[in-house]
C-alpha cells in the first residue's frame, strides 16, 4: 500500500472563487483514514465551502483534491458509495417515513458490498443507533428538528460510508441527542474503518470527538493538530490560582512549573489552594483565530502599500 492509499484525503492549493471574491485561499491538509477530523472556524470561514468541493457537490478554482484516491469532480457512482454526507440542512422526503426512507436510501449501496463490508446497513439497526426506534413509522414533517437531525446522520451512514462529511451535525440536538450522536460517532470511529470529518461550532464537541483539529479562517488553514497540541502552540496562557496569608491571588504565566517552583522557594507551605488552569480550547481557538485575523490585516495593510 502507498502511502496516498492511507490517506483519505490530500488537498493541496485548494481555491475557491465566488463571482469576485476569494472564499478558500490555498487550503491544504491531510486526513488519514480512520481519523476523525474536526473543521472548527468562524461563520463565513469557508468550511462549508471546503466539505461541499470534497464531497463532489461544488466545482472548485484551483488545486489538486483527492478524497479516497478519486478527484471527486469526477467521481462515479461506486465511489460516491464510500462517501457519506450529512449536510446542513435536508428538506426532502417530508412524506416518507423513516423506516421506508432509510431502506429505500439503502437499497443504493447494496450493489457495493463486498467481503470486508456489507451494504446497507440494516434500517432497523440503523434507526436504533441513532435512537428513533419508536418513530421508525413516522413521516418525516411529524418529527421535530432534532429528529429530522438524526434521521440526516442515519442516511449519511446507511452505506456504510469509508468516509463520512458531517456538516454542523449536533446543530439543534439537545444536550440527550448530542450525546447520543457523541457515542454513535465514537462507536462508528472506534470500529476504525470509517474516516469522519465533521465542522462544529462546539468546541466541547470537537474536543471530545476530534482525533484531529483544524481551524479554518479567513479561506486557509490556521491551525492543524491535536486539541492538545493547539493549547501548547499558544503558550502563555495558563493561570495559576494560589491563597497566601487569607488572600487569593491569580496570574498568567508561560511557564506554570517554574513559576510554582518560584511561589513556593519564596512562600514555602505558606502557600494553600494551588491551581493551574490550562487554557481551554474555546481560550485557544479564540486566540488563534484572533492572531490569524491580525496577521491577514496586517498583510493586507503591507499588500496595499
Ligand atoms: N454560492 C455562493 N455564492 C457566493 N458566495 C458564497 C456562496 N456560498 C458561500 N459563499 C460565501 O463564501 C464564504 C464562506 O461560506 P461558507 O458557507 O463556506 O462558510 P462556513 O465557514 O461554512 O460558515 P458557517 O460557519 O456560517 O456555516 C462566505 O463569505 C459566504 O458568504
Amino acid at each position: 500500500m502507498t502511502r496516498n492509499d492511507e490517506l483519505a484525503l490530500d488537498v493541496e492549493g485548494l481555491r475557491m472563487r465566488y463571482g469576485s471574491t476569494d472564499v478558500l485561499h490555498d487550503v491544504t491538509l491531510q486526513v488519514r483514514r480512520g481519523e476523525v477530523v474536526c473543521l472548527l472556524g468562524p461563520n463565513g470561514a469557508g468550511k462549508t465551502t471546503t466539505i461541499e468541493i470534497l464531497e463532489g457537490f461544488r466545482m472548485r478554482s484551483a488545486g489538486r483534491v483527492s478524497v479516497l484516491g478519486v478527484d471527486p469532480a469526477s467521481g462515479d457512482e461506486a465511489w460516491r458509495a464510500r462517501v457519506g454526507v450529512v449536510l446542513q440542512s435536508w428538506r426532502d422526503h417530508a412524506r416518507w417515513r423513516i423506516r421506508e426512507l432509510l431502506q429505500h436510501q439503502g437499497s443504493y449501496y447494496a450493489p457495493y458490498s463486498d467481503s470486508e463490508v456489507q451494504r446497507p446497513w440494516d434500517a432497523d439497526e440503523l434507526i436504533a443507533a441513532v435512537g428513533l426506534t419508536e418513530h421508525a413509522h413516522k413521516k418525516l414533517r411529524m418529527l421535530s428538528g432534532g429528529q429530522r437531525r438524526r434521521v440526516d446522520v442515519a442516511i449519511g451512514m446507511v452505506g456504510k460510508p469509508e468516509l463520512i462529511f458531517l456538516d454542523e451535525p449536533t446543530a439543534g440536538l439537545d444536550p440527550e441527542a448530542r450525546r447520543e450522536f457523541h457515542s454513535l460517532v465514537a462507536e462508528v470511529s472506534g470500529q476504525g474503518h470509517t474516516t469522519i470529518v465533521l465542522t462544529t461550532h462546539d468546541l466541547a464537541e470537537a474536543e471530545k470527538l476530534a482525533t484531529r483539529i483544524m481551524i479554518l479562517d479567513g479561506g486557509r488553514i490556521v491551525a492543524d493538530g491535536t486539541a492538545a497540541e493547539l493549547r501548547d502552540s499558544i503558550a502563555g496562557e495558563d493561570q495559576v490560582s494560589w491563597t497566601l496569608d487569607g488572600e487569593r491571588h491569580t496570574e498568567s504565566t508561560t511557564d506554570a512549573t517554574k513559576f510554582i517552583f518560584d511561589l513556593f522557594k519564596e512562600h514555602g507551605d505558606a502557600v494553600a489552594d494551588l491551581d493551574i488552569k490550562k487554557a481551554s480550547l474555546e481560550d485557544t481557538y479564540l486566540t488563534i483565530v484572533s492572531r490569524a485575523e491580525e496577521r491577514a490585516q496586517t498583510d493586507t495593510i503591507g499588500g496595499a502599500a
